[in-house]
């Protein structure tokens, strides 16, 4: 069986935060796992980032860690129990003024401003638009509706206005302190949430940078395209960012559910086409919240982002809140592992037209198409910063990538690249050991055998990034 080339994210929350059950997790197959700001404190994400860095040395794989970060995501206040269930036509108030616990009857609110920024006759849709409210008036602090789709509404459930347009900034103070936190503890990827345009993104990696000063750590940064003014400006923000979210809960909210897929299929090409990474996110396991299997749809849902190419798949309530997170990867893991099978590697036709301006660019190219050709066993990139693994890894083939690196940052920000397997070894001696030395630790994982054809690349001077510039193929020996 070959091993699964799309990546798991799975969000942590009260349902895996059990060292034994993560650990089992990480061996199902997740990749990343993302700690959502919008809930918890920010203890509860330090204390899971440890426990996840925990486990994964338990299972012996190397796990990225995402934080996300709330954003100018509005959202309800928390309930007395947690929860209440809303009726079609009952009367339900949001009040920005409100200090006690939820209830039946209306709740309270953590950005002040909804009040200012809607109007009798405007519709909400809460819970990623499972819930919908009407308004009727807005009476100072308290914005008065009539529930027009009932359900059950939990703890800090995001508000949207249908068709878009709440005034917030994008980075909010929150945000500002989480990420000193996610840089505490040293998340390989932030992800930034509502980004309107690449100004807000480089607003994200000056103040992650600010906050990395003394440590020298540099996250890799993720826009979560879930606002309708995103989506003119997804080149633009492609440019500045690591990579993209297609953040379908918000998002479908923004532009409507049926420009979804569509929306998806084009963000998944343009950030491959520029060498970016993209995650495929929301409901694409919901019905394992509750129940042990998926439906044929969330199946199929899994399998044609896959087939779209995105570079990983993730999942949100399913393991942050679920009954089964453990059966949720498992399934989800099948399931890309299958649809993987199904997929067309025409390696020549992404080539077509296409010239480099850069050496290491045109040498990983280089190794791609011969490795696919060949029919080798196995691709090897002797990398610093990952680079040459990201280029090779936004085109199929059918055998898997190994990027060796000696930079732990690098191989974990390479936990979510499609079809790559970081690993790490020093590689600070000279070009022909350093060589050597990877084909002994291929061997020894049982990576290739004797006899086995691999293609490997590797630059000078060793240790340093950028240098790309010798392809070899070489039979093991
Ligand atoms: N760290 C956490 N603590 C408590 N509950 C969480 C946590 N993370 C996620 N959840 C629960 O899972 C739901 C779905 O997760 P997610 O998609 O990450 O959040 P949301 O859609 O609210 O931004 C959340 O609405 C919340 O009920
Ligand atoms: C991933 C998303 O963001 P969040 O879960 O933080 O709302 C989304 O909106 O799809
Ligand atoms: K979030
Ligand atoms: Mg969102």
């Amino acid at each position: 069986m070959p091993m699964r080339a799309t990546k798991i994210v799975a969000t942590l929350g009260p349902a895996s935060s059990d060292p034994a059950l993560l650990e089992k997790m990480i061996r199902a197959g997740v990749n990343v796992v993302r700690l959502n700001f919008s809930h918890g404190k920010a203890q509860d994400h330090i204390d899971r980032a440890d426990l996840v860095r925990e486990a994964a040395q338990r299972a012996g794989r190397e796990v990225g860690i995402m934080a996300d970060l709330q954003g100018p995501k509005i959202r309800v206040g928390k309930f007395a129990e947690g929860k209440v269930m809303l009726e079609p036509g009952q009367k339900f108030v949001l009040d920005a003024a409100r200090t006690e616990p939820g209830d039946i009857e209306g709740v309270g609110l953590d950005y002040k401003e909804l009040p200012r920024d809607v109007k009798a006759g405007d519709t909400l849709l809460l819970n990623d638009g499972l819930i919908v409210l009407t308004i009727d008036k807005v009476a100072g602090s308290a914005v008065h509706t009539t529930v027009k789709l009932g359900g059950e509404l939990s703890n800090n459930k995001g508000i949207n206005k249908q068709g878009g347009g709440l005034t917030a900034p994008a980075l909010t103070a929150k945000d500002m302190d989480d990420i000193k936190t996610a840089m505490g503890l040293k998340a390989d990827y932030v992800a930034v949430s509502f980004p309107k345009n690449a100004t807000d993104m480089e607003l994200a990696r000056q103040l992650c940078n600010v906050a990395g000063a003394a440590t020298g750590h540099k996250p890799a940064l993720i826009a979560k395209i879930e606002r309708a003014e995103a989506i003119p400006e997804l080149a633009n923000i492609l440019k500045v960012s690591d990579g993209i979210m297609v953040a379908r809960g918000d998002l479908a909210v923004e532009v409507g559910n049926a420009a979804v897929p569509g929306l998806q299929k084009h963000m998944i090409r343009l950030a491959r086409e520029m060498d970016k990474v993209v995650i495929t996110a929301t409901q694409m396991m919901e019905s394992m919240i509750v129940n042990p299997v998926p439906t044929r749809a969330e199946v199929s849902d899994v399998a044609n982002a896959v087939l779209d190419g995105t570079d990983a798949v993730m999942l949100s309530a399913e393991t942050a809140a679920g009954k089964y997170p453990l059966e949720t990867v498992m399934e989800m893991a099948n399931i890309c592992q299958e649809a993987e099978k199904a997929e067309y590697a025409e390696l020549s036709a992404d080539f077509k037209g296409k010239t480099f301006k850069r050496i290491d660019q045109s040498i990983a190219m280089g190794a791609l198409f011969t490795a696919h050709h060949l029919g080798a066993k196995a691709i090897v990139a002797l990398t610093e910063s990952g680079s040459t693994a990201l280029w090779m890894s936004r085109h199929n083939v059918r055998m898997p990538i190994y990027a060796v690196t000696s930079s732990l940052t690098a191989q974990r920000k390479m936990t979510l690249y499609r079809n790559v397997r970081p690993l790490l070894m020093d590689t600070s001696a000279d070009r022909d050991t350093a060589l050597a030395d990877a084909e002994a630790h291929l061997k020894n994982k049982g990576i290739v055998q004797s006899g086995d054809v691999y293609a490997i690349t590797v630059g000078e001077p060793m240790g340093q990034p950028g240098g790309t510039n010798t392809l070899k193929i070489c039979r093991a020996g």
